[in-house]
């Protein structure tokens, strides 16, 4: 054999052997191997995603069922690094037949083939997190679902055959267990041992029974911290963007929390929608021709798109050469090549966009204004735009002020989140744990406490921790705090791939500095100031199936800039307006120290009255200053002049900022002036006389 011949003289395989190996990979064997495309990659981001799943699962089908949806969420430590996840929800319920094959196999659902908003999309989640539960606990997973008051509930133990992405049911007999309605039935699940919730609590401190509801128990490797990426924070997030839910949660150390809905409304149903033309690519198109066979390509067009006209079907079949009444049977890969083509080209009107909901402006500003603290809210919810065919609605809101989560931690929680952390060095740990806390802030923290950077967590004694948690309540953080972004997607949240999902890139390339934030180039925004964004479609484009992060698609950058500067330009508006009434305050404040000094000094040249004279030069600093009068109501509005400052619709203010000038009538009088103090002389260089 000449050197440099690409086949040597031995081969080490041959076709024939390498056939032997060659055979099915049944999906779940595959999602088995790759967990982390689910979300599974660590033992707490597991313990999220099961929670996620379960819970979107749950709120999903109480609105498709229009039941104002209760949630009961339950962590319990089994053993060291084990916990059991349980999940009621007081919807439709599941029927029999169904429970095995939606807890037992993977790619097994009711939303992946049609095209309507929905948390849920794949038919992989549930399966998916009852699969890692048995891979890392070796539990089954357990279902207990009733459909009706009347009926008896269904009670299954299973697991997946992953060979097979077969359910195997373990109890009953490999039947499941029937547990009777009424009286009977709750004294069997009380003596089985079979956790159920029987009563939805009111926040009125009433109750109903539970007739109708799913309750999915999963055990699973997991590690529970708070903070950051945390079920906590899922939880509270969802509260945010599903103001109609009411979720009981117990955390693994026993402490119960309720989120309590605000709004007895459920969001409009959204509708279900076939394919838009321009959004089919060339195989799909083929694949429903060949599957449709039996109508004439024009009503095949008409019956299986949206927004297809007999006009319009008429006129793609004329660009693209063909007949609209030969039938989908006879056409070949280059007549449907011809009718991709001309689907593109034609002027076809956008899809219906009633399929997707939005949260809408005013549930936003009360979700966000709710859960996030702060002075001044804006809101954004844009009219519906399309993707690849695929409608979808941008809605952004963005809360400004109050004080940053560290000023809120107790010495308890603070020690609590020190005993969980895995951050090796205590900026880290800063970083890592507090939203809007960025390198400069935890540096801002340790410094003020006295701690070296690269300190552990682990190791801080009694002393370290009281001055750390000094430090939390005291350093002012809000000029290096970065700003929190909130991603939402068909209201569920995003907690992980920040970096590598559109929202955050949006934020991160608009320039902030012209709305009055500092902001170094291609980074967060800093100042205290949260934006929650979200993304709602009939389908939307994850960057992977465990759907972190959303895809850059021109279009969705587009409306998320829209949105962002909409936000952006009232928070502007806002800061400058209150920047300008801080600085007339200022002014006023000069002004008035002096006034009773220059009225004696007057009075002492020209011998005049000096209550006429400071009445006089009190009137004119009055009107040098006006704009320090202004108070803006609740939307933005000034109401106290005919200035011309109006935010428009989409804003809140809480606590009105603008209105902290001091009030004229209320300032320094000639007597008063001669006994002027050192105290305020500190005080107006503090500028706490604008407090009065
Ligand atoms: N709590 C529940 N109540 C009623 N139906 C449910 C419940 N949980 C799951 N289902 C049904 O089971 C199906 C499969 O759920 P699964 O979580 O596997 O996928 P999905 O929600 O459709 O999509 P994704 O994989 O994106 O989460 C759902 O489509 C729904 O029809």
């Amino acid at each position: 054999m000449a050197a440099g011949t690409s086949t040597p003289k031995t081969r080490r395989s041959t076709a024939e052997a390498m056939a032997k190996g060659q055979r099915d990979i049944s999906v779940s064997e595959f999602f088995a191997k790759n967990k982390h495309l689910l979300g599974f990659d660590n033992p707490r981001k597991s313990l999220l995603t099961t929670v996620k799943e379960a819970v979107d699962n749950s709120l999903d089908a109480c609105e498709e069922a229009g039941i104002l949806p209760v949630i009961w969420v339950q962590l319990e430590p089994t053993q060291s690094g084990r916990y059991r996840v349980s999940i009621q929800d007081n919807g439709p319920g599941i029927v029999k037949k169904q429970i095995p094959l939606i807890f037992g196999k993977l790619l097994y659902g009711s939303k992946f083939h049609r095209l309507r908003m929905s948390r849920g999309q794949q038919g992989i989640g549930i399966s998916a997190a009852g699969m890692n539960g048995m891979l890392t606990s070796g539990q089954p997973v357990k279902i207990v679902s009733k459909v009706s008051v009347r009926k008896p509930a269904h009670y299954f133990e299973l697991q997946i055959d992953t060979k097979k992405n077969q359910p195997e049911i373990i109890n009953g007999k490999g039947d499941g267990i029937d547990i009777p309605a009424g009286e009977k039935g709750r004294q069997y699940i009380e003596k089985a041992g079979i956790a159920w919730e029987t009563v939805i609590p009111q926040e009125d401190g009433t109750s109903e029974d539970v007739t109708h509801g799913t309750r999915v128990t999963i055990e699973l490797a997991a590690i529970y911290k708070k903070g950051r990426g945390s079920v906590d924070e899922y939880i509270e997030q969802t509260a945010i963007a599903n103001p109609h839910i009411t979720v009981h949660y117990i955390d693994p150390d026993g402490a119960k929390r309720s989120y309590w809905r605000s709004t007895t409304e459920l969001p409009a149903e959204a509708k279900e929608i076939k394919p838009h033309p321009y959004g089919v690519e060339l195989g799909h198109l083929m694949a429903m021709m060949s599957a449709d066979s039996v109508n004439t390509v024009g009503q095949f067009l008409q019956s299986s798109f949206s927004c297809v006209t007999p006009a319009v079907a008429r006129r793609i079949c004329e660009a693209a050469g063909i007949s609209s009444r030969v039938t989908t049977k006879k056409i070949g890969r280059d007549e449907a090549d011809k009718v991709f083509h001309a689907m593109q080209e034609a002027n076809i009107r956008p899809p219906a966009t009633d399929c997707v909901v939005p949260i809408g402006q005013g549930l936003l500003l009360k979700g966000i204004s709710t859960v996030v603290p702060g002075e001044f809210y804006a809101a954004s919810s844009r009219p519906p735009a399309v993707y690849r065919g695929n409608p979808f609605i941008i809605e952004v809101a963005l809360a400004y002020g109050g004080g940053p989560q560290t000023h809120a931690i107790t010495r308890d929680e603070m020690n609590e989140l020190i005993g969980q952390t895995d951050a090796r060095t205590l900026r880290r740990f800063l970083m890592d744990t507090f939203n809007g806390v960025g390198s400069d802030g935890a540096d801002k923290i340790m410094k003020q406490a006295g701690l070296k950077t690269r300190k552990s967590p682990a190791n801080l004694t009694t002393k370290e921790r009281l001055a750390l948690h000094d430090a939390l309540q005291n350093v002012s953080i809000s000029e290096g705090q970065s700003m929190q972004v909130m991603r939402f997607a068909n209201r569920v949240p995003l907690q992980f791939q920040a970096g590598a999902c559109a929202i955050t890139q949006a934020v991160m390339s608009m320039n902030w500095r012209s709305y009055g934030l500092t902001q170094s180039r291609g980074n967060l925004p800093n100042g205290p100031v949260s934006v929650m964004v979200h993304v709602a479609s009939v389908w939307v484009p994850f960057t992977s199936e465990s759907k972190e992060a959303v895809a850059n698609y021109p279009e969705i950058e587009k409306e998320l800039r829209l949105s962002l500067q909409f936000v952006g330009r009232k928070l502007g508006m806002f800061l400058r307006r209150r920047q300008r009434v801080k600085q007339e305050g200022e002014r006023r404040s000069v002004f008035l120290r002096y006034l009773g000094e220059v009225a004696q000094a007057v009075h002492g040249m020209n011998g005049c009255n000096t209550q006429e004279v400071y009445d006089n030069l009190l009137e004119v600093a009055k009107k040098k200053t006006a704009e320090a009068d202004v108070v803006l109501d609740e939307r933005g509005k000034v109401i106290q002049d005919e200035s011309e400052l109006d935010l428009g619709e989409g804003v809140l203010i809480v606590d009105n900022a603008a209105k902290t000038v001091p009030a004229v009538d209320a300032a320094v009088k000639p007597a008063a002036a001669e006994e002027e103090t050192a105290e305020e002389d500190e005080a107006v260089e503090q500028g706490d006389l604008f407090d009065a």
